[in-house]
């Protein structure tokens, strides 16, 4: 579709701003003028300020109003309404026919100027279960798009993931995932297992989040095992290609990416998400027979050494038909399809 302008709203955190990634580098395939509104805040700046493919962007002094109280929340609340106003403005600027949030607080402001002015609202919802500010929209928006439910779309999971996708059957790598941040529970969880994992000739492979990275580096020296520890890993898909199982939270990207990857894993949902989402995210896999669930304050070596010996073929082969490679592109043409309709 010729001249047809497309902005992308919403982030805070990797999970987020990753299905922006892979929503513009469709459109930006099709040769469709893309746009972006993000904060100030959260991790947007430091995804797209020196993204070029983007044709304009702003970044607005907005703030998460969900966990905030009193005189902070009714801040927050202003800050959206006026970030809303120069939303609108920027927005009729550009003359954007369609707006896709992802959700996060820093989705608000243009979510809802798109509603004030009439631009078709499109949503993706990353989780199992519904964020607030989704909930609000979606009544509003013109699709709703979720890998759950009635009518799922495949998650845009990078391509990577998919070409170094292969089938499991034996346990010799693990690599242990804390999300963008990292996850000083399974962290902890990874240093307790790792003598018994030497001991099973099991190498290990652990992201550990910037955070932490030094105390758990010390630890492995000190326990005299050579793992591969890392903070964070702009290529985390070769890394997981060499694993055979992972232990990892339940963020939706993490977990449709290690899908796409095909690699079992047992998941420790972060206990403080929204609404505790990540527990459905992974409660969804392990309905299907597709990984493991643990909650944090549940977390036993048992657990994880029974899975060593379970069968992890099946579970393997079970994650490679759970997804597939065109989620981005599904979702691009539908939203033209509807701009056009
Ligand atoms: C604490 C919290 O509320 N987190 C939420 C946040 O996830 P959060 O951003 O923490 O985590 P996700 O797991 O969804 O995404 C992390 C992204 O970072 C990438 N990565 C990670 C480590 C690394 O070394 N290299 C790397 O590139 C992953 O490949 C992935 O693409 O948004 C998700 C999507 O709405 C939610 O499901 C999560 O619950």
């Amino acid at each position: 579709m010729q001249h047809c302008n497309i902005l992308l709203t919403g982030g805070g955190t990797g999970g987020h701003l990753a299905i922006v990634r892979s929503v513009k580098d469709e459109l930006l395939k099709r040769g469709i003028n893309t746009y972006y509104i993000g904060s100030e805040s959260g991790q947007d700046r430091a995804w797209f300020e020196k993204d070029d493919d983007f044709k304009d962007k702003l970044f607005l002094p907005t703030r998460g109003v969900v966990n905030q109280k009193g005189l902070d929340k009714l801040y927050s609340i202003s800050q959206i309404f006026k970030s809303m106003l120069q939303a609108k403005e920027f927005m009729k600027a550009h003359n954007i026919d369609a707006v896709l949030s992802v959700g996060g607080f820093s989705a608000a402001p243009a979510s809802f100027a798109a509603i004030l002015i009439r631009i078709p609202l499109f949503i993706h919802e990353q989780n199992a279960l519904t964020g607030r500010l989704n909930k609000i929209l979606k009544p509003f928006s013109k699709h709703f798009f979720s890998s759950y439910g009635s009518d799922p779309v495949d998650y845009p999971v990078s391509e990577n993931f998919f070409k170094t996708a292969r089938v499991r059957s034996e346990v010799k790598r693990v690599i242990f995932l804390g999300g963008s941040q990292g996850a000083k529970a399974i962290n902890d969880f990874a240093l307790q297992l790792a003598p018994e994992l030497q001991k099973l000739g099991i190498g290990i492979i652990h992201q550990t989040g910037k955070r932490d990275y030094e105390r758990v580096s010390k630890e492995y020296k000190k326990l005299n095992i050579e793992a591969d520890v890392f903070a964070f890993d702009k290529e985390i898909y070769l890394r997981i290609e060499k694993a055979d199982l992972a232990v990892s939270r339940a963020g939706a990207s993490t977990l449709w990416e290690l899908t796409a990857a095909q690699i079992p894993t047992l998941f420790i949902p972060y206990p403080y998400a929204a609404g505790d989402h990540q527990y459905y995210n992974a409660a969804y896999h392990v309905g299907m027979n597709a990984g493991w669930v643990v909650r944090q304050n549940m977390l036993e070596r048992d657990i994880f050494l029974n899975i060593i010996d379970s069968n992890i073929e099946v579970v393997s082969k079970r994650l490679g038909t759970m997804i597939s490679q065109n989620g981005a592109c599904k979702i691009v043409k539908t939203i033209l399809d509807l701009v056009k309709a």
